[in-house]
């Protein structure tokens, strides 16, 4: 049965909670590690600190990464110092998630231990790892077999660590992992969610269900194939859809235009036109950016020039939207009582070409002061909200990169159903 963590008696107990820690990093010149973004565990504090608060410990559990083993540089070890900065309390480490029964054992109320990255265990995802390329189909099942029998054992041992089980990682709700489904049934009346899935939920069922009209998304990025389910889901929902960043040359090469050298997806033409057509047949407004920001190079200091987006010349690529895109964006946005942003306008880790992504965020932020909501989500996305400093001045700032899209499409989340099973 679901619990609630507001009332939840976590007196002597201990919590094992699943946390998405899932957060990039840099290597310091002294050859330490830096947290760049620390959004997702700033988001778990709250719900580690309603543990601590109520008599209870806390064991963290998180992956880092996507290492195909014992990897360094995906040690959790390198992010403590940020869990202690931002939670004021001593972060304890268990460097093997499989053996940590000794410091488990010596854990008190009002502490906390972080297990090493749940991945360098192939069990964690399920899936066989270090196959021959030219493993038999035989062998890939028996491969297959093997990691699944182990797997049991392995959310086993986790499961054997506390008393109750919180999934707070809604940024890795869309896997079927380990420590995110399977270790739900070990605790039948003692599961529930913690405080950022219970508002990542909230918030987006919130813009599913009750959007206010006009509803306008704003989908950005490099790529169309990344984005085409959410961008077909999104037209059976919204008034206006803005596409922007590099899936715009995709649309512009397929109705004809002259693309220079910008990012394009060939393969995705007859996709883009079919999106179009069936915008067109639901009354859906789709607004395509009609200058660019163009580069004669991928990089910051490169020369610019602005161009129509169908007419850029052999030896320029369109990396930002225009000033004229600009004008007309920011006008649908500021019409608009519900918002919904998903990656940027244009390769914003340059500054040079930042300046789209900018000012879609201002124009978010102007509508949310006028009452808009406004739903920010996906990994660039946030990293741009919060390099313009912006992130506090809209509704809700999602954890979820590819989970909240799963979840905006209508599928269900592995990680959410094991919960409320
Ligand atoms: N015009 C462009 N040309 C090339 N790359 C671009 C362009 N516009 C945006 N991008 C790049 O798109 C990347 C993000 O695109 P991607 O499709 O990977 O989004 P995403 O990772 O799904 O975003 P999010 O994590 O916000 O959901 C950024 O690194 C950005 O630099
Ligand atoms: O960053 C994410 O989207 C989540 O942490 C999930 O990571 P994954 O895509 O490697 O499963």
């Amino acid at each position: 049965m679901q619990q609630s963590i507001d009332t939840y008696n976590f007196a002597g107990k201990k919590a094992i909670i699943r946390v998405d820690f899932n957060v990039p990093l840099e290597t310091t010149s002294d050859g330490n590690f830096r947290v760049t973004d620390a959004t997702r565990i700033r988001a778990a504090i709250p719900t580690i600190k309603k543990v601590l608060a109520a008599g209870g410990s806390a064991i963290l559990m998180s992956h880092l990464g996507r290492p195909k083993g014992v990897t360094e540089k995906y040690s959790l070890k390198h992010i403590i110092y940020k869990i202690e900065e931002l939670l004021g309390v001593k972060v304890q480490f268990a460097d093997d998630c499989q053996r940590a029964e000794k410091e488990v054992a010596e854990l008190k109320p009002g502490q906390v231990l972080l297990l090493e990255n749940l991945r360098f265990y192939a069990e964690e995802e399920g899936k066989p790892r270090g196959l021959a390329e030219d493993a038999t189909d035989e062998e890939k099942k028996a491969a297959k077999a093997s990691v699944k029998a182990s797997q049991k054992e392995f959310v086993k041992k986790l499961a054997s660590y506390a008393d109750c089980y919180i999934n707070d990682a809604f940024g890795t709700a869309h896997r079927a992992h380990g420590s995110t489904a399977l270790i739900a049934e070990y605790f039948p009346g003692d599961k529930m969610f913690g405080y950022i899935m219970e508002n990542e939920l909230k918030a987006i069922d919130n813009v599913l269900e009750n959007a206010e009209r006009p509803f306008t998304a704003i989908l950005g990025g490099s790529k169309v194939s990344t984005k085409i389910t959410i961008i077909e889901s999104l037209l059976e929902k919204v008034d206006n859809l803005i596409l922007c960043g590099g899936m715009t040359y995709t649309f512009m090469a397929a109705e004809g235009g002259k693309i220079g050298m910008s990012i394009n997806e060939p393969d995705q033409y007859q996709t883009a036109l079919d999106v179009l057509a069936k915008a067109d047949k639901k009354g859906v407004k789709i607004y395509l950016a009609e200058d660019a920001l163009c580069g004669n190079d991928f990089r910051n200091d490169c020369d610019t020039m602005i161009c129509p987006s169908n007419d850029i010349p052999d030896g320029w690529e369109g990396m930002d939207i225009g000033p004229k895109t600009v004008v007309t964006f920011a006008k649908v946005i500021k019409e608009s009582k519900t918002l919904l942003w998903n990656g940027p306008a244009g390769v914003f880790e340059f500054d040079n070409f930042a300046g789209g992504s900018r000012a879609i965020a201002q124009a978010i932020v102007e509508a949310t002061a006028q009452g808009a909501y406004s739903l920010i989500g996906g990994g660039d996305s946030v990293a741009c909200i919060n390099k313009f400093g912006m992130a506090d001045k809209v509704s809700y700032v999602s954890t979820g990169g590819g989970a909240l899209l799963e979840y905006m499409e209508g599928l269900e989340l592995p990680g959410v159903a094991a919960i409320r099973k």
